[in-house]
């Protein structure tokens, strides 16, 4: 043979040796793993393992199903049949989710978060040291009184909204007058039709979230908005079962080849250009802010008196230049008098007219009786109970070996505790190998029967009023739920910073859309669970109108606006809960 006919078969063999190397890794990295040993339902597809009937699993109760044949522990398949743990065990979650930074979210996942919108330099993709600096810098922008000071904004948004669907509603049957267009004098008996509502309900989310950081209200209501139509892209989009997808989570450079990428680009473009854009602006503001401070020609920094002072990207601004001894201390003369003026509120509220005389004073009044409503609050945990936006996490293990320990009680109602192998040994810790894939399922955890009882997918406000002993095993951040991640981590926290946000601000728009707008369902419409970066409600009846519609995330709220009903049905499950006014929303809504 040729010299150059030996080199070039050489270098061909080579160049596929390397191209599938990496496969050939993943290949013996799969059959050495411990996993293999576990149970786990049938893989019905060499392929593509059980991934193909995990993709609905919002809407069904698939993982319930495998847990009731074997057990809290066991595994499924994922690509070209790779074992993968999933638990529902919380002794077994309690140690994956709080050694974060041992078991980091999987390279595909973070990648696939930072596509959609997060970044790969953002804190929910970042791992080990990044995150813990990012988490530092940020934490104070999340703290009770922090949060308290932008409830404005959430009041703002909430009542905008509530606009948008009355300003919908009357176009939509052609009723809209001067008069109309204000809250008080929508025609009683005008019906938001879903097609009508869906636009700007579905720029809402995106948005309102960018309202947090400062960016103007325009954007909602301007059809046109680039940012509006950047969101539209990323978020139509997502989470779209292609069997490119899934060979893109081993073949990192596949990923060049995302369909619509070229268009992805230009949106995350315009993403970033806009919140460099808005960086800047509240930077130049901020630095004049406080120049005027230091030159003695205004007073103290007082974050909670300016929209400028109340939003998040500020807060964060200063605490990035707050460096003077001057300025922390100003941190504790707030807190006082924000302790001042909470009794001096206490005070007036027992004045009539306040809403009146003092809008302001009456809303953060309003806010303070909202978050103490107990029956609003069972509402509200119930709602995210079982209907975590965010379903199932993913997580990789990272230590060279490990053992994950499991309940040796009978987790989830198991006798004898510890899970089964396939001989049928049992076993009281599972052990895992570098890069073994885990599965969280949020969901499920929320809705399993061992830990909630029998009821457990029943939406029940009133279970708050003694929830079970048995759930209090589950280490989450709130409620005794995964939704918002651990509450107890050991090393590394990654449950949701934003959780006390998300609360008060459910809790805002709860009663805002309540007390002006009443609520049903038609019974012909089926809504389901569709995932579009977090889980939302889809109108599965009325396919043509695509993206999910006139939805109040992050509550999972699908709503309507109707006649003369005295009643307010929320939808929170495929079934309907039908909740008289006077019980489920009269304490808000006579505070
Ligand atoms: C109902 C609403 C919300 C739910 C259910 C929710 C849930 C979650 C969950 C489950 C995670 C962990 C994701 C994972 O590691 O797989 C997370 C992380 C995070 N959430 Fe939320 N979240 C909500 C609202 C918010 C809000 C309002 C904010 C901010 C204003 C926020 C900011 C974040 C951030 C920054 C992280 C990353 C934290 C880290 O990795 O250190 N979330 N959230």
């Amino acid at each position: 043979m040729e010299s150059t006919t030996l080199y070039t078969l050489l270098l061909t063999i080579a160049l596929i040796f390397y191209l599938l190397s990496g496969f050939i890794r993943l290949l013996v990295r799969q059959a050495l793993s411990p996993l293999s040993l576990l149970r786990g339902p049938p893989c019905p597809s060499f392929f593509m393992g059980n991934l193909m009937e995990m993709h609905d699993q919002e809407n069904n109760n698939l993982v319930a199903e495998w847990e009731a044949a074997y057990g809290s522990t066991f595994v499924y398949r994922g690509f070209i049949g790779g074992c993968r743990l999933m638990t529902t065990d919380p002794v077994a979650v309690a140690h994956i989710l709080g050694n974060a930074y041992d078991y980091p979210k999987p390279d595909f996942v973070r990648d696939s978060l930072a596509t959609m919108a997060a970044g790969h330099d953002g804190l929910l993709t970042v791992e080990g040291d990044a995150h813990k600096r990012q988490r530092k810098i940020l934490t104070p922008a999340f703290s009770s009184s922090h949060i308290k000071s932008l409830t404005p904004i959430f009041w703002d948004s909430a009542n905008k909204l509530r606009d948008i669907w009355f300003h919908t509603a009357a176009q939509a049957d052609g009723t809209e007058t001067n008069e109309s267009k204000s809250k008080s004098s929508i025609p009683r008996d005008t019906r938001a039709s879903t097609s009508s509502c869906g636009s700007a309900a579905r720029r809402w989310t995106p948005l309102a979230w960018l309202v947090r950081f400062g960016y103007h209200f325009n954007a909602l209501t301007d059809d046109n908005n680039e940012l509006a139509q950047a969101f539209g892209v990323i978020f139509s989009t997502a989470r779209k079962f292609r069997v490119m997808t899934i060979l893109q989570v081993w073949f990192p450079f596949l990923r060049r080849f995302r369909r619509n990428s070229g268009v992805m680009i230009r949106a995350h473009e315009t993403m970033r250009r806009i919140g460099l854009e808005l960086i800047e602006e509240r930077s130049r503001a901020v630095i004049e802010e406080q120049r005027e401070v230091l030159s003695g020609k205004s007073g103290e920094i007082d974050g909670d008196k300016t929209i400028l002072g109340r939003d998040i990207l500020s807060v964060l601004i200063r605490s990035n230049l707050a460096t003077t001894a001057n300025q922390k201390m100003s941190v504790n003369e707030r807190k006082l008098r924000a302790a001042l003026r909470d009794v001096e509120r206490d005070l007036q509220l027992e004045h009539a007219g306040l809403e009146a005389s003092d809008p302001q004073l009456y809303q953060q009044i309003l806010t303070d009786r909202l978050s103490k409503c107990e029956y609003l609050d069972w509402i509200v945990r119930e709602t995210l109970r079982l209907h975590a936006p965010i379903t199932s996490t993913m997580r990789v293990c990272m230590r060279d070996e490990d053992e994950i320990p499991v309940s040796s009680e009978g987790a989830n109602g198991e006798h004898g505790g510890g899970c089964l192998d396939k001989n049928g040994k049992r076993l009281y810790g599972i052990r895992v190998k570098k890069w073994d894939i885990i599965t969280i399922p949020i969901q499920a955890i929320n809705k399993s029967q061992a830990l909630w009882g029998e009821d457990a997918r029943a939406f029940k406000p009133e279970r708050w009023a003694q929830p079970p002993s048995t759930a209090k095993a589950i280490p989450g951040l709130y409620s005794n739920t995964l939704t918002f991640l651990n509450g107890n981590p050991l090393d590394g926290n990654r449950a949701c910073i934003g959780y006390k946000f998300a609360l008060i601000e459910m809790k805002i728009f709860l009663y805002t859309l309540l007390k002006d707008i009443e609520f049903r369902q038609e019974a012909s419409m089926v809504i389901e669970k569709k995932v579009n970066v977090v889980t939302r409600p889809f109108v599965k009846s009325e396919p043509e109108l695509g993206e999910p519609a006139a939805i109040v995330h992050p509550a999972g709220l699908f709503i309507r606006r109707v006649l003369t009903s005295s009643t307010v049905l929320i939808v929170t499950d495929l079934s309907l809960h039908r909740i008289e006014l006077p019980t489920a929303v009269k304490h808000a809504l006579t505070i």
